[in-house]
């Protein structure tokens, strides 16, 4: 359908209405369009549409409780992950976590390095950001073996996305017809509880403890905690399970699949670029000088190129070539098109960033064309370039975490390795769409130990 719909684009301007279901869908692919919906009429822009039965399953029954939702539980919910866990101070307190999963990714790595086996980096990037994300959650270190069983979870929900999404089109037909499908729906559910609800037991069980011992230790705030004071402002009660599940699940999904996805066409491009790789080592080198173990986190400020590599992977491969989809509140006249109240609009992430207008020979991955800018302004404020985060009210609130995770991890790996295209491999770099957009050949890398 994206193929459809960027051939459209070329032949029937900035905007394309199509009739899914029920309400129009408006796709906007125009920058300024986009800007003026998100920016100057944000709050018109910045509700979600309501849920369909299927994620409503895969949620809560009652609510909408996570990013579908709206008016005043929206606004907690963000105001709770923006203002608690991903506000830079406390992303700060979270380096130890990052570094023990740094180890973890690097002892897998040189076992492969070893044994002279080709690397499929997907499933490592994904095992680490899992281990973080979850650490985040739960203020734990899980072991292999819940790591592996929220994956597989995980993996499930992903690869379910088109098969549950059908039970949508005509529910109590479906109900009858597709029988099996919806009770694997209620499944997945319902096994996502029995391997969540112990975590968030445990966590609750310490946070008492620790209240009623009212001793200091090197206690990190995690996710959940903030979810266990949190009160629903219109029903004035705290977050049941499932609900606390659901928001758990949801941030760790976030921000796995994305940051993972982003890394494999960050990397892969390296390993197909050589000569960027090597400018990149440059500069890690410069800053670092010879001899030291890792990279730390207070060095990646220092290092304009790997930012610059950062940005290109994002706005030439973006994880998602759309955003979440917003729904309209009232009618609007946007660049002389009615967009209908209630209508569902979305935002054309990918053709954005490949605008000929603003880059030069947009498919080419480039670099350079990020040094010496000031600093990009990737949140759009000023002027859509790209959006690979999305902008306005619905931006991604875990932007700043996205790119720590992003630049760490790839100054590090570049510095403990060197990475090569398999023996005649041509690196491919066409896209699958998954949950995000993904590599439809995923990258085997040949690495090996560098001698810094
Ligand atoms: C490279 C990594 C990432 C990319 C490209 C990305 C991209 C996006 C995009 C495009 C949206 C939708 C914006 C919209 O609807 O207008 C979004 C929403 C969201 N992202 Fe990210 N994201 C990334 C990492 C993360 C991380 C690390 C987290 C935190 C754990 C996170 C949490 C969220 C949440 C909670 C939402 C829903 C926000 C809302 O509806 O208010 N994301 N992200």
């Amino acid at each position: 359908m994206e193929d459809n719909l960027r051939h459209h684009s070329r032949s029937l301007g900035p905007i394309v209405t199509l009739y899914i279901g029920r309400r129009p869908s408006i796709f906007v692919f125009d920058r300024s369009l986009a800007h003026q919906a998100l920016i100057q009429n944000g709050s018109l822009f910045s509700d979600r549409p309501k849920a369909l039965p299927t994620s409503k399953i895969l949620t809560s029954n009652q609510h909408s409780i996570n990013s579908a939702s709206y008016g005043p539980t929206w606004r907690l919910f963000r105001r709770n992950l923006t203002s608690e866990i991903l506000h830079p101070s406390r992303i700060k307190s979270y380096s130890h976590a990052r570094k023990w999963v740094l180890d973890i990714l690097i002892d897998a790595l040189q076992q492969k390095a070893k044994s002279g086996e080709s690397v499929e980096v997907l499933v490592h990037f994904r095992y680490a950001m899992l281990c973080l994300l979850a650490f985040m959650c739960f203020g734990d270190k899980l072991s292999q073996q819940q790591i592996k069983e929220i994956e597989a979870l995980q993996r499930r929900a992903v690869n379910g996305f088109g098969r549950f999404g059908v039970l949508n089109f005509w529910p109590r037909v479906t109900k009858i017809l597709l029988r099996k499908r919806w009770d694997q729906l209620f499944q997945l559910r319902k096994e996502r509880e029995d391997v969540l609800i112990p975590l968030l037991r445990a966590r609750k069980k310490g946070k008492d403890e620790r209240l009623s011992n009212k001793e200091s230790d090197d206690y990190v705030l995690a996710y959940v905690d903030t979810l266990l004071d949190l009160e629903l402002p219109e029903e004035k009660r705290k977050l049941d399970e499932a609900e606390m599940v659901t928001l758990a699940s949801e941030f760790i999904n976030a921000g796995t699949d994305t940051t993972s996805t982003a890394l494999q066409w960050v990397m892969a491009n390296l390993v197909k670029y050589p000569h960027i790789q090597e400018r990149l080592l440059d500069e890690i080198k410069q800053v670092v000088g010879d001899g030291v173990e890792d990279i730390k986190e207070e060095d990646l400020q220092k290092m304009p190129h790997l930012k610059a590599v950062i940005l290109e992977g994002l706005r030439r491969h973006p994880p998602a070539h759309f955003v979440v989809p917003h729904c309209v509140t009232e009618d609007t006249i946007l660049g002389g098109y009615l967009i209908p109240k209630n209508s569902n609009i979305n935002f054309m992430v990918a053709d954005m960033g490949w605008d000929p207008k603003v880059w030069e020979d947009p498919m080419a991955f480039k670099p350079e064309r990020f040094i010496g800018e000031e600093v990009f302004d990737i949140t759009g404020s000023r002027e859509i370039k790209m959006m690979p985060f999305g902008v306005g009210r619905r931006i991604c609130p875990g932007l700043g975490l996205a790119l720590l995770h992003l630049e760490y991890f790839v100054a590090n790996l570049i510095w403990k390795f060197e990475w090569k295209a398999m023996d005649g491999d041509e690196i491919s770099l066409e896209e699958k769409q998954e949950f995000t957009i993904v590599m439809k050949t995923p990258l085997m890398a040949h690495i090996s130990p560098r001698k810094c």
